[in-house]
């Protein structure tokens, strides 16, 4: 091994960017991944896949490293959630501004395309190297390949191997980490609605379509072969509607004429997609210490969250863009150094984000098909209209801003305190445009100085 040489463990999203970025920094970089070269035996995500949504944290990471335009094609804008009642009507309500919008992307060509632009850059990546062990007393590294296993001994190692992370695994056994890990109730499934038959997206391309049911909902995302990825979120047992209670095609037409009619008829592959894709389960990580010595735990492995605020992959790429700034300002000469202020600064964000992203899983599920919520938003957008330093609301703090999460987090927690205030007053509805606006906006400014 060279001097400097950096071992990534996880060719996913989250560990190809990191390559690239420290190839950009003139760094010997290998990655090893367990899965095979998706360019040679073709390892088919289908059926198990949740489309995300890159949004400007995800963006700046990627402009950075010059490869903003290379995305794009990949993804399709989204200015809002369309809200699907269940007699089919719909309504959308704006994420932001008029030309704000998250961007729909699937993993596995976005995947490629950072693997290869890694490996244009000189990453040498390894795929069907599965991590089995890090032993830190020996600084070895031991893998399962075709060939047997192997073992290397590598001076830094970044385990950016997703939520069942080997190295984190291997800290847990020899060093003191804590570590809590949950499965929320519900699971998911995916489920597709293609291009008409005249090849045209089969509902607006431009929106992240929800049909909230309360305890359950379905979403749908565009796809640039205009079709939707769907995902059904149902809690796996216990509840009149739930994955266990599914058993027969009968079944499944009676949920999905029920609750999901206007999708249904857009779906002539439910029956076979439902029972052929996989019911996926939905973890919450958190880990602490991410660091042992030379090593450092990234992304998903170091904080893998439920999905619903669309950020786990924006996230990840911010730890990229991070710790790649710590490296810039701290140097290569002592990384147990990089990655101990790395830490420090990023764990208060990421418990944040892992916190919102189950607040937003009831937002999405429950609050959107509610006219008072949509109110809510509408005065809101108006107050960011009309003081936009001093409002700003959550969604667009975490969305649109690259402010810290730990911040976003507590200054939404102030506005929606004073919120709770203007929405209880029994005729706002017919009164929301006459408020005063101005008062509401002195109301945070006294809270924020308490
Ligand atoms: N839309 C989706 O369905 C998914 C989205 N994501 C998004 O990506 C974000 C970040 O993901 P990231 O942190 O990159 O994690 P990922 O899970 O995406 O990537 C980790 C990579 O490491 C591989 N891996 C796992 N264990 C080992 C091992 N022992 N040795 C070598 N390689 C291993 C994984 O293979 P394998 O996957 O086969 O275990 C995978 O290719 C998430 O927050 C989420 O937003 C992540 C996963 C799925
Ligand atoms: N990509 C996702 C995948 C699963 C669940 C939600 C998302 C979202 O992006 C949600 C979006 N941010 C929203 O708040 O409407």
């Amino acid at each position: 091994m060279k001097k400097n040489e950096i071992t990534i463990l996880g060719a996913g999203l989250i560990g190809s960017l990191m390559a690239i970025y420290l190839k950009r920094q003139g760094l010997e970089v290998s990655v090893y991944d367990k899965r095979p070269d998706p360019r040679k035996s073709p390892y088919s995500e289908a059926g198990r896949s949740i489309n995300m949504a890159l949004s400007d944290r995800g963006w700046r990471s990627l402009e950075q490293v010059g490869l903003k335009e290379k995305v794009l094609p990949l993804a399709i804008p989204m200015y809002g959630r369309r809200i699907h009642d269940e007699h089919g009507n719909t309504t959308l309500i704006p994420y932001g501004k008029e030309n704000q919008a998250i961007y729909s992307i699937s993993r596995g060509k976005f995947n490629q395309l950072l693997v290869e632009e890694g490996e244009r850059l000189g990453a040498k990546v390894h795929f069907e190297h599965k991590c089995l062990d890090v032993d830190f007393t020996n600084n070895e590294v031991t893998f399962e390949t075709p060939e047997g296993e192997k073992q290397f001994n590598p001076n830094v190692i970044i385990g950016a191997d997703g939520a069942y992370s080997a190295l984190r695994m291997s800290m847990q056994k020899q060093v003191r980490v804590n570590y809590k890990q949950e499965f929320i109730p519900h699971g998911y499934k995916e489920l597709t609605i293609p291009a008409t038959s005249d090849g045209e997206f089969a509902m607006d391309p431009n929106a992240l379509h929800i049909w909230p049911r309360g305890k359950f909902m379905l979403i749908a995302l565009p796809n640039p072969d205009k079709s939707f990825t769907c995902t059904l979120f149902l809690p796996f047992a216990g509840t009149k509607v739930c994955f266990e209670k599914i058993l027969d095609e009968k079944d499944l037409e009676t949920v999905f004429r029920s609750y999901f009619d206007d999708a249904y008829k857009l779906m002539p592959d439910l029956k076979t997609e439902f029972f052929k894709n996989p019911t996926a389960a939905l973890i919450n990580i958190e880990c602490y210490p991410w660091v042992q010595g030379n090593s450092l735990l990234l992304g998903d492995a170091a904080h893998a969250m439920v999905p619903f605020y669309g950020q786990g992959m924006n996230c990840g790429f911010e730890d990229c863009y991070i710790l790649n700034g710590l490296i810039e300002k701290l140097g290569t000469n002592a990384w147990d150094l990089v990655f101990e202020k790395y830490q420090k600064k990023r764990k208060p964000d990421t418990d944040a984000i892992y916190q919102l992203a189950m607040e937003n899983f009831k937002e999405m599920r429950d609050s959107v098909g509610d006219p008072k919520f949509i109110l809510r938003k509408k005065i809101e957008a108006k107050l960011h209209a009309l003081y936009p330093n001093e409002w700003i609301p959550l969604y667009t703090m975490v969305t649109f801003s690259e402010m810290k999460y730990a911040e976003a987090y507590a200054q939404g927690k102030l506005q929606e305190a004073v919120m709770d205030r203007v929405m209880a007053d029994p005729l706002i509805t017919e009164n929301w445009d006459k408020l005063d606006y101005e008062d509401i906006i002195t109301q945070l400014e006294t809270s924020k100085a308490v």
